[in-house]
């Protein structure tokens, strides 16, 4: 029988409560003390027993009820907490301060083909297939970027949430076919290096000579370009490439955050700094990053207070957490980027001048992507070949009208619109050929060279026109594929009353 025993809270009641129970001999399996109530699991204990047990607990000054209870409280949050974990569908990992896992969920266990207790006391990083990640997480304190990791030779992209203290990590795995929600995080900072720069088109291999020669010098480094054009791969490659290599890379993005929270991520805070703070305070990624390098992603966005804090510390490598007296020194190297025009910001003095020269010792310029030439092919034949490993389909290719679409396109997002364009295209359709359509249909920009074959070429006059010459060509590229309304409905997404209409109207006739 389980029983709860509540009373009024004293010192020394609970050890009084106890040695009722060790008195009378019985067998306890289980005792959960949260005053003013004490759980007692004794499987031995019956009604008859229950009753004298009653009487001689409530002799005990200051009890107040004695009743059974049909699970301890602590047992039923440990089976909600199971049954949570088991109903996650991404495999997730509890580990302790050095990286060894304490708890697994069902769905980890299925894919390492173990059990739960199996995995529970092993290494994460030889079941992740990756050694060094241990050491990488407690160096960080487990605060290192999204990274692809192997379960059971399965990809996954690893999350962290760091449980904070050196207590260890929650690490979620998700699976490739939720990669492309995440396509953002997916920045394949594996191992990075210039290897993973992809591209060998003058302008490419020219930015990759001058990055090797700058990454290895012991100064700020300033990254331009336009967005998506892979400026964040670049600094983490500089960073692989330089003595820091073996430190960590910590990024902060001062425009996705507000002033107060990017000021304290950066520098973090003191004991007491700010109401809900951590009671002993926070370091921020300048002493998390103590040897490292810090990379400060749209630098034009910063606040001009932070733009102040930021030049003090690259003058004499010391700076306050918030709320906090004490001057920190620490040695990191700051690559910066950003792809506003820095120098007409200085101009117009919304970007502080001493701060510019100070972050402009060594500069890399990244090209766009629409002056890269046929690396625009090389590119989107490597995303195609990772989507379908992703997406588990069998490997596609691209037809030469397709080819086309993509090296007349003028890539306004660059790489990053590349990689989520054939991502989309690629998900969107089993064929192994992917053609012009099925880019246009995944949001690559229709190009004139798209417009209609039938006397209307060149601009179209008109929004309608446009609009129609887009429909006409899609339905008349997908048609022999998909030969009846039924069909190209069902491809489209849409309904066949709907297609039935528009073949008809662009004179389309159903075989
Ligand atoms: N040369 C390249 N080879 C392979 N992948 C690339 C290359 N350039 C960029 N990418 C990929 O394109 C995406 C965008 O790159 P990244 O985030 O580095 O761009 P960014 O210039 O920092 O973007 P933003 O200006 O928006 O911060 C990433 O997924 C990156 O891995």
């Amino acid at each position: 029988m389980r029983i709860a025993v509540s009373f009024a809270d004293r010192v020394g009641i609970a050890h009084e409560i106890l040695a009722v129970l060790a008195g009378r001999r019985l067998n306890v399996v289980a005792v959960e003390v949260d005053p003013p109530h004490i759980h007692i699991d004794a499987p031995e204990l019956d009604a008859a027993g229950f009753a004298s047990l009653e009487e001689a607990l409530r002799t005990v000054a200051g009890v107040r009820s004695v009743a059974p209870i049909d699970i301890l409280p602590g047992t039923r949050r440990r089976l909600h907490l199971d049954a949570l974990l088991s109903a996650l569908p991404d495999p997730v990992l509890a580990v302790d301060g050095a990286a060894r896992i304490v708890v697994a969920n069902a769905a980890a266990a299925t894919v390492a083909g173990r059990s739960e207790a199996d995995l529970a006391g092993g290494d994460l990083g030889s079941l992740l297939g990756d050694p060094g990640l241990p050491a990488a997480l407690t160096a960080s304190g487990f605060r290192i970027p999204s990274r692809e990791v192997t379960l059971n030779g399965q990809p996954f992209l690893m999350d962290l949430t760091p449980i904070g203290e050196g207590a260890g990590a929650v690490v979620t795995l998700f699976t490739p076919s939720r990669l492309g929600e995440r396509l953002d995080a997916l920045q394949n900072f594996d191992d990075g290096g210039f290897d993973k720069i992809l591209g060998d088109s003058p302008p490419v291999r020219a930015l990759k000579a001058r990055a090797a020669r700058v990454a290895a010098v012991e100064a700020p480094l300033l990254i331009l370009g336009e967005t998506g054009t892979g400026k964040e791969l670049i600094a983490h490659a500089c960073h692989r490439a330089s003595p820091r290599r073996g430190k960590p890379f910590l990024a902060l993005n001062c425009a996705a955050v507000p002033e107060s929270l990017a000021e304290s991520e950066l520098f973090g805070y003191a004991p007491g700094a700010f109401s809900g703070a951590q009671r002993g305070g926070k370091p921020g990624l300048l002493e998390l990053a103590h040897g490292g390098t810090v990379f400060l992603d749209e630098i034009g966005e910063m606040s001009p207070y932070l733009q102040a804090k930021l030049l003090r510390f690259l003058n004499d490598g010391s700076f306050r957490r918030v709320g906090g007296e004490r001057e920190q020194q620490v040695d990191v190297r700051v690559i910066s980027a950003t792809h506003r025009p820095l120098e007409a910001m200085v101009a117009d003095h919304s970007f502080r001048e001493d701060l510019f020269y100070r972050l402009n010792v060594l500069t890399l310029q990244v090209p766009p992507l629409r002056e890269r030439g046929d690396d625009i092919l090389l590119l989107a034949r490597h995303f195609i070949a990772r989507a379908c490993a992703q997406a588990r389909r069998p490997p596609c290719r691209l037809t030469r009208q397709a080819a086309e679409v993509l090296l007349s396109n003028p890539w306004p997002g660059n790489v990053r619109q590349l990689e989520n364009v054939i991502f989309r295209a690629v998900t969107m359709t089993d064929h192994p050929l992917l053609d012009a359509a099925d880019l246009e249909l995944a949001g690559a920009r229709m190009t004139e060279t798209d417009l209609p074959p039938d006397g209307t070429a060149g601009p179209a006059a008109s929004w309608e026109e446009a609009v129609e010459g887009f429909e006409r060509t899609l339905l008349r590229r997908l048609y022999p594929r998909y030969p009846s309304s039924r069909k190209l409905a069902a491809r489209l997404a849409t309904s066949h009353t709907m297609i039935a209409n528009k073949l008809r109207k662009y004179g389309i006739p159903e075989r």
